[in-house]
């Protein structure tokens, strides 16, 4: 199939975007065969990378083998290497998170193979609201409705999203105009999924009342970043407080003078909370809000007892707040 490059200034223009971080040269893109992943693809191919397209076929549709050959032609026809890998299809339950790891252990064993260190997924704008919108009714506070990041590392590979300022429906109407395919996921119209309960349902009755959904969302993310951002900084003011700041004593406890800790706003403290975890069980261990409610709690009773958490206890003795770890730590988050 010959891609109409007409619209080419769009497709890589999507990448020119002050928020796109720097790419390198060789790089991967998670192509589920889908609309977005594949205006991606087609961006930084046409933006000069060198492009490799990762398919996992996850064997939920009778036609998913079929497709997958399809995807290799089209691949092989735009001049982009392709990969690929079958999964076996996991059980009804909590199929989409297995889905997802499995995934996610194949796109690292290709980056090792491969050696490319930087995988692109196509995740855009309105995955992005349609996430603080769900994170909002979660209750999640300004971390959880920043929403997806531009970039993280997944066990040394950089994963980056470059299109999350790019609505779904200028995509489609970029490929559309190129004279591109893409694979409809049927899935995407189940309504026992919430999220596709939030699009088709909650976002349409939102828009009916005169309010864009989109916009919406994406103004609370932004002030959600900068309250993430302020938050980060107060944090970072109480645990590099000079002399008086966190002891890390790595792997036996972290100690902060209790006077520092119990003058912090509480949004503050949960972020320090939050460190001290970290910098005690290991990166990516944070508290759950259970946990942040009870912590503040037994702060305004100065501390008074110690506090069990899962996989650590914090005390108050000698003017400092002492967290040590539990007799069995749990890795995680700690819900
Ligand atoms: N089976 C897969 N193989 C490779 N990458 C995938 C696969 N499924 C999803 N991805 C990557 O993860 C991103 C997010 O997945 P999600 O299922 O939310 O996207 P999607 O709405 O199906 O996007 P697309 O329109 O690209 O299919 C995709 O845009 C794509 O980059």
């Amino acid at each position: 199939m010959k891609v109409k490059f007409g619209s080419a200034a769009r497709f890589a223009g999507w990448l020119n975007h002050a928020a796109v971080p720097e790419l390198p040269h060789e790089i991967a893109v998670g192509w589920s065969g889908g609309a977005d992943s594949t205006a991606l693809l087609l961006a930084l191919k046409e933006a000069g990378h060198a492009v490799s397209a990762w398919h996992v076929d996850h064997g939920w549709r009778e036609s998913s083998r079929q497709e997958c050959e399809m995807l290799a032609e089209r691949a092989n026809s735009w001049g982009i290497a392709f990969y690929s890998s079958r999964l076996d299809a996991a059980d009804e339950s909590n199929r989409e998170a297995v889905a997802r790891r499995g995934r996610f252990d194949r796109f690292l064993s290709w980056s090792r193979e491969l050696g490319i260190s930087t995988l692109c997924l196509a995740h855009q704008l309105d995955d992005q609201a349609e996430t603080v919108c769900m994170r909002l009714l979660q209750g999640a506070g300004a971390g959880g409705c920043r929403g997806m990041r531009r970039e993280r590392n997944y066990y040394g590979l950089r994963v980056v999203r470059p299109l999350l300022h790019v609505p779904g429906i200028e995509l489609r109407t970029v490929l559309r105009e190129a004279g591109v395919e893409w694979f409809e996921d049927p899935s995407n119209e189940d309504l026992s999924i919430w999220r596709n309960r939030i699009r088709q349902r909650l976002f349409p009755q939102i828009a009916e009342s005169g309010i864009k959904p989109d916009q919406l969302f994406m103004r609370w993310q932004r002030q959600a970043e900068r309250l993430a951002i302020q938050l980060d900084k107060g944090a970072d003011a109480v645990l590099n407080g000079g002399s008086s700041g966190m002891d890390v004593r790595r792997g036996r406890e972290v100690i902060l003078p209790w006077r520092q800790w119990s003058d912090c706003l509480p949004a503050v403290r949960a972020r320090v909370l939050q460190r001290m975890m970290s910098s005690l069980l290991g990166e990516g261990v944070t508290p759950g809000r259970r946990h942040i409610v009870m912590v503040e709690q037994w702060t305004l009773r100065d501390g008074r007892g110690g506090l069990d958490l899962s996989g650590c206890r914090l005390q108050r003795r000698q003017g400092g707040l002492h967290l040590l770890p539990a007799t069995s730590v749990c890795a995680g988050n700690l819900r």
